[in-house]
């Protein structure tokens, strides 16, 4: 039985749906992809891809994820897509290649070679502590503790090793679900890159999935289009560590990313329905 907010949410989402041009915005882990205990190990759920595919018919889709481009891009690996990697400071329009290169906010590119240097430092002085995992990306990377015996332990040595650094290379650090992210100082997020995102494809409508912190950013973005008459609509995918203002600032929440599934392809029948076709 549908209850009066179920349909509230259905009008809601379909008001958004019927806008052209229309963004379809996603994070990728947690939110089309189950939290695995590795990134190397996370995999999109089953059928994602192909329900990315047939939307790309009736909506412009971006990939928006903390992972670097490149390593995005391949896990979801759909051609037509914008791939935003590293919370929004890298991209790359359709799959990357030799010929279609990852760009990156030109500001940052003086904070690449800092950032390999901190990099370099944390994989040598954390190569005994078990359970790390260092991710390198292009401008700093993440490193991960979720297999740490003692995560308390290994987020304070982690912060040992790179607060300083971080802090003389005028850098930041940024904060996730078990792990340290060395980053840019730039106000480039999730939000942002939302917004250029929307600006570039001229959309009327704009729907934003995610399930983590930085996501709060996009979540944010979408309200602010709103109050600038662009139609938006955000979805927290709900686990059982989520945080509470994600919840709080979602337009709709769904349950893990089975219910992220389920809602893209209700989003996807209703975009048939709409445009005639099957
Ligand atoms: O904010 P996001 O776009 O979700 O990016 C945050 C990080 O996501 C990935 O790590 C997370 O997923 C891993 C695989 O499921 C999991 O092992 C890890 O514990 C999670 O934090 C990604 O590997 C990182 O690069 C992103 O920064």
């Amino acid at each position: 039985m549908k209850t009066e907010s179920d349909v509230m949410t259905t009008t809601a989402l379909q008001s958004v749906l019927k806008q052209k041009p229309l963004g379809l915005v996603f994070d990728i882990d947690g939110t089309l992809s189950p939290i695995a205990p590795t990134p190397a190990e996370a995999r999109l759920f089953p059928g994602i891809d192909t329900r990315l595919r047939e939307l790309s018919r009736y909506a412009k889709i971006a990939i928006l994820t903390g992972r670097a481009a490149k390593e995005g891009a391949a896990m979801v690996n759909v051609e037509g897509l914008t791939y935003f990697g590293t919370h929004g400071l890298e991209w790359c329009n359709g799959l990357p290649s030799p010929t279609n290169l990852v760009e990156i906010v030109p500001e940052a590119k003086a904070y690449i070679e800092p950032g390999n240097r901190i990099m370099d430092l944390a994989e040598r002085e954390l190569a005994n502590e078990p359970g790390i995992l260092i991710e390198r990306k292009q401008l700093g990377g993440t490193i991960h503790y979720r297999l740490a015996p003692d995560k308390d332990h290994a987020r304070q040595r982690i912060l040992d090793v790179v607060e300083g650094p971080v802090e003389q290379a005028h850098m930041r650090l940024g904060y996730g679900k078990f792990i340290i992210e060395v980053l840019s100082p730039l106000k480039v997020n999730k939000g942002v890159a939302l917004r250029s995102f929307a600006q570039k494809m001229d959309l009327r409508g704009v729907i934003f999935a995610g399930d983590d912190r930085t996501d709060l950013d996009a979540m944010e973005a979408v309200s602010e289009l709103r109050e600038e008459g662009i139609s938006g609509l955000s979805i927290a995918v709900q686990h059982h560590d989520t945080l509470p203002a994600l919840l709080n600032q979602a337009d709709l929440v769904v349950q893990g990313v089975e219910g992220m599934a389920a809602t893209l392809q209700g989003i996807l029948e209703y975009l048939k329905q709409l445009n005639g076709s099957r």
